[in-house]
């Protein structure tokens, strides 16, 4: 790991209406990890995710994407975010495997651009990487949740991101599938060298891949990083009864 930090979110605090979600909380998030984000529902997970895409703004604090202030930042395509809903399509939804993962290089090309001979052997090369290159003429919706999985990996892929955020990504997958999608995801962080963020309640998985976990509580982050400030707070209700035995159990990750 190069130890650049890639995403840096300091002192940040956030409401949407009058009671604070995140509060006066850093995190970061360095080249090269793989870094599980746990924690109860409703702690904010979803919301750290939000700020760092851009899509809410902190009400105090900073955040820094690829090192710039992230109102500064414009260059979305080096970010593929997947979320739990990806898998979802019904049998009846008309895209091809193809076209959905070429829709991946929207942001990179512009919505206008036509698609060339080349853009079509980038979408068949991610989907080569995550296995799925003989489904490409499939329609999307005939697919499993777990295969979906892979190919929104794919249309994440396709622009060539250096980090690749997941919320809950399993979610509605079956238990073989979800072992193949996790030995994918640790396959892209090793040998491609893509950074990941990954939201997930799989415990037992994400303590076997991640190379750090991080853990939401009281409206802030714990965690074993040395660049995530361990803030408690004793009236917390938000008690997530696996997490301290997690995180001691994964400190073996780090040493
Ligand atoms: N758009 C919104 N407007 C108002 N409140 C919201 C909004 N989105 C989330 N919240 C609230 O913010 C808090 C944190 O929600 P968030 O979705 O970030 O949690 P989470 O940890 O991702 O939860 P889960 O594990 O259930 O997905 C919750 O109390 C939630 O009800």
């Amino acid at each position: 790991m190069s130890g650049r930090k890639i995403v840096e979110v300091k002192n940040v605090s956030f409401k949407y209406e009058k009671e604070w979600v995140i509060e006066n909380s850093n995190f970061s998030l360095e080249e090269g990890q793989f870094l599980g984000l746990i924690g109860p529902n409703g702690s904010g997970k979803s919301t750290l995710i939000n700020l760092i895409l851009g899509l809410v703004k902190p009400d105090n604090g900073s955040i820094q994407v690829f090192g710039k202030p992230i109102k500064q930042f414009n260059d979305w395509k080096e970010i593929g975010y997947i979320s739990q809903k990806s898998n979802s399509f019904n049998s009846g939804f008309p895209a091809s495997v193809l076209e959905v993962v070429r829709s991946g290089l929207v942001s990179s090309l512009g919505m206008f651009c036509f698609l060339k001979q080349e853009h079509t052997q980038r979408a068949l090369e991610a989907l080569r990487l995550v296995g799925m290159e003989k489904f490409s003429k499939s329609n999307i919706g005939e697919l499993s949740g777990g295969q979906q999985q892979r190919v929104f990996i794919a249309r994440a892929l396709v622009s060539e991101p250096s980090l690749i955020i997941l919320d809950e990504p399993t979610v509605g997958v079956d238990t073989k599938n979800v072992n193949k999608f996790y030995d994918l995801l640790n396959r892209l962080n090793k040998e491609n060298g893509v950074t990941l963020l990954m939201i997930t309640h799989d415990l037992d998985r994400i303590k076997k891949y991640a190379t750090e976990i991080v853990s939401m509580k009281s409206k802030s982050f714990t965690g074993l990083s040395d660049d995530v400030s361990y803030i408690t707070n004793p009236g917390d209700d938000h008690k997530y009864e696996d997490t301290d035995q997690l995180l001691s159990s994964s400190r073996e990750l780090n040493s």
